[in-house]
């Protein structure tokens, strides 16, 4: 058992986290990657911990260039990713309730993936200047015996967006109230693993997604998950820049566009809970 220490409990889209404020790194800083791992696993346990698809340690930045905070993000299974889309919201919310940033202003988080910048929106959304969704050509996901085409799209981390055929449907793709199991994917496209989304059209410029997160299993939505499938959306459909979509997550709604090459996400953030804890 560790001494007590803070943390916070939000979700964007019903992605969860754990934020754990540790601004100086003296908090959790001093743990070596194993003991790291294993807090961050026993965190986001759901039954035996708090509960959530990944870890915020929110950390002041040692990087000028990253700005003055930075999101160290980690999957539920202790794993790194490069970005999280919808934990960054979540994280950019936290400062602002704490008073750590000016809300009026736009809000620099550091990433592995670069700074990102985050706006508050009038009706309390927050939108994510993303950067680039990079599209790097087709592949192949497998699940349960069906194999689709997928479009491998680089987001800061890796994705495979792969549309259903007509007939298929989000719901099939699993026994009922079942997660999704694990899609097979081409190690030699992905060797670092990689997020899965499926997709289905609702109509024009909108789409729905279950996804399948590299180190998190099934989630209820992933913010950089639904900006590649965004993208892979708008290529096909030959969209011009600037044009809206709207992707539904099984947690919500996410509004997304490209503008200026850049892809800008916009969506609800939530903090509902603190604490202190010794796992
Ligand atoms: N849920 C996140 C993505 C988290 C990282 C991902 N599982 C990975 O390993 O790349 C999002 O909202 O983007």
């Amino acid at each position: 058992m560790s001494a007590p220490y803070p943390f916070l409990k939000g979700h964007g889209t019903e992605n969860d986290f754990v934020l754990l404020p540790d601004h100086d790194g003296t908090v959790h800083g001093g743990l070596d990657e194993d003991a790291w791992q294993t807090r961050v696993r026993a965190l986001c346990h759901r039954r035996a911990g708090i509960g959530g698809d990944g870890v915020l340690r929110v950390v002041r930045s040692t990087r000028p260039e990253d700005g003055t905070w930075f999101m160290d993000y980690r999957n539920a299974d202790g794993s790194v990713s490069e970005m999280c889309g919808n934990g960054v919201r979540v994280f950019a919310l936290h400062l602002v309730q704490e008073g750590l940033v000016d809300p009026a202003a736009p809000i620099a988080v550091g990433t592995r993936d670069g700074v990102k910048t985050v706006t508050v929106e009038d009706d309390g959304r927050l939108t994510v200047d993303m950067g680039l969704a990079r599209l790097l050509g087709t592949t192949e996901v497998s699940l349960d015996g069906r194999t689709w085409p997928a479009t491998h799209v680089d987001v800061g981390n890796p994705h495979a967006v792969a549309f259903l055929a007509d007939g298929e449907d989000l719901d099939g793709l699993s026994g009922p109230g079942q997660p999704l199991a694990a899609p097979a994917y081409d190690a030699a496209v992905y060797p670092a693993g990689v997020n899965v989304e499926l997709v289905v059209r609702r109509g024009p410029h909108h789409v729905a997604l279950r996804v399948h997160e590299r180190g998190s299993g099934e989630t209820r939505s992933c913010g950089t998950g639904a900006c590649a499938v965004m993208a892979a959306a708008a290529a096909a459909d030959g969209a011009p820049e600037g044009t809206a979509y709207r992707v539904d997550v099984p947690g919500g709604t996410l509004s997304i566009a490209v503008v200026d090459g850049r892809v800008r996400m916009t969506g609800p953030a939530v903090v509902l809970a603190r604490g202190t804890t010794t796992l």
